[in-house]
């Protein structure tokens, strides 16, 4: 036992399948959980950093996570600032200098741990978010494959199988002695009102103002096992590239990018299912793109930094790259009724189907020529399930500045528009067509 410690919650807001929670559980006497939510500020393009969508989905899961810590005789202190300000000074107050948390692999949530490490307070980052712990990936994270496919069908011809899941955190160590000096250090950082959460229309694909969508830890389990029980994974395949209501796809990807769902846990939820009810393409193929979002996480353990240069991993410097027309394609108002709607759809809900991202993307990076920063950028502002390597290794891979030999992806929207959205009706949902 190592006696007082705090437990920053990150991307990790949930009690289930939390390794570093329980490691931190297990060697304190006494945990401050706590929780930074990220100050307002405003893009290099003009735009807030965090949307309304994405502010109320937040608000949410930690409401959510605060109420199950409570339950359990501990609290979640929720602050508003930089984890190095509001850390520092709650550590101080608590008595300790012990930091335990989730490690995330990307430069500016590394560069927070840098930071927290110069103010003096020992800092211990876990691993957690991939299906496979690093040691256990065939060709260790330095020799990743370029390429998507080999990745997978290596994982697959090894026989690599995800972790189990860790079983619910019940107990909770007790709060450090003197709460009153830590509350009062953290009257500094509280947090501005919650946001007002918009009236989303009646066309989103993903209400997350409606209970059963609700941000946190007992939505998302009851969400998935609902997805699984009602057999809608086993014609995944068939719809996941539709654009429109709540069944095409799985829309796990909100409480994944919070961390209110483990990954794992999905994964052998849905390993379950097919054991009840048999595997077939539908739900191998739910498995496929949870492998996706693990290759965009070993990506960045791979590359780090460059992932985020003006020219990404590419030898090319960036020609092109403007962001002359970059209003009009947030707004939806380029003259593109694909690429309109979905752009009116992304603004005024906080989700888009993963078919639309691309298209979106590609509009704004191969026809406008806009600089693919901008873009990304965009995107994390607006969407609910924004997930730090998800958005920056899409990005990349549409703009052909990965790994991927092939040099990016362009999308014709007619024929994206054609294939799609044959009768119109999602330009018409929109005001597009
Ligand atoms: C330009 C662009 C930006 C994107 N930004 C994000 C982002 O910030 N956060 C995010 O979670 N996803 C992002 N995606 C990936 C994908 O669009 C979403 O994960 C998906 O649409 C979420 O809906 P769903 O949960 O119903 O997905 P499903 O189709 O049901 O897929 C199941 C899960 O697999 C994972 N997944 C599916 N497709 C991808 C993919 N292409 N890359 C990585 N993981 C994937 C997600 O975790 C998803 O929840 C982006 C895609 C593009 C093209």
């Amino acid at each position: 036992m190592s006696g007082t410690a705090l437990y920053w919650f990150r991307n990790d807001l949930r009690l289930h399948d939390a390794p570093a929670l329980r490691a931190a559980a297990a060697a304190s006497s006494a945990l401050l959980p706590v929780v930074c939510l990220p100050p307002r500020s405003l893009t290099a393009w003009g735009f807030e950093r965090v949307g309304v969508h994405r502010r109320v989905w937040w608000e949410q899961a930690v409401a959510a996570l605060a109420e199950q810590l409570r339950a359990m005789g501990s609290d979640l202190l929720v602050c508003q600032g930089p984890a190095a300000q509001v850390l520092p000074a709650l550590a101080q107050a608590a008595g300790t200098s012990l930091v335990h948390c989730e490690a995330i692999g990307a430069p500016e949530e590394e560069a927070e741990i840098d930071a927290l490490r110069a103010s003096g307070l020992r800092v211990q980052p876990r691993w957690q978010s991939t299906l496979f712990e690093p040691a256990a990936l065939p060709f260790g994270v330095r020799r990743l494959p370029p390429v998507f496919s080999s990745f997978r069908q290596q994982l697959e011809r090894q026989r690599v199988r995800p972790a189990q899941p860790l079983p619910v955190l019940s107990q909770a160590p007790a709060l450090p002695g003197d709460m009153a000096s830590v509350r009062l250090a953290a009257q500094a950082f509280a947090p501005a009102p919650a946001a007002q959460p918009p009236v989303l229309p009646q066309a989103s694909s993903f209400p997350y103002t409606a209970s059963q969508c609700h941000g946190g830890e007992p939505a998302a389990l009851a969400f998935v096992q609902r997805y699984l029980d009602r057999r809608l994974a086993l014609t995944y395949k068939a719809t996941r590239n539709g654009l429109q209501g709540l069944d095409y796809s799985t829309k796990w990807s909100p409480w994944l990018a919070s961390g209110a769902l483990s990954v794992r846990e999905a994964q052998a939820r849905l390993t379950a299912f097919e054991q009840a009810h048999g595997a077939n393409e539908g739900t191998a193929w739910i498995t496929v793109e949870l492998l996706w979002r693990d290759y965009f996480r070993w990506l960045h353990l791979q590359h780090g930094r460059a992932l985020y240069r003006e020219q990404g991993l590419s030898a090319q410097p960036m020609a092109r790259g403007h962001v002359r027309h970059l209003q009009r394609w947030c707004e939806g108002r380029t003259g593109e009724p694909l690429v309109d709607a979905a752009m009116r759809e992304l603004r005024a809900t906080g989700y888009l189907s993963n078919r639309l991202r691309q298209v979106a993307a590609s509009f704004w990076l191969h026809e406008l020529e806009g600089d693919w920063r901008a873009g990304a950028a965009w995107y994390e502002s607006q969407l609910i399930d924004y997930d730090v390597y998800s958005n920056q290794g899409n990005w990349l891979y549409i703009a052909g500045r990965g790994t991927d030999p092939r040099g990016g992806r362009r999308f014709n929207p007619a024929k994206q528009a054609a294939d799609y959205d044959p009768d119109g009706r999602y330009r018409a949902l929109w005001g597009t067509a």
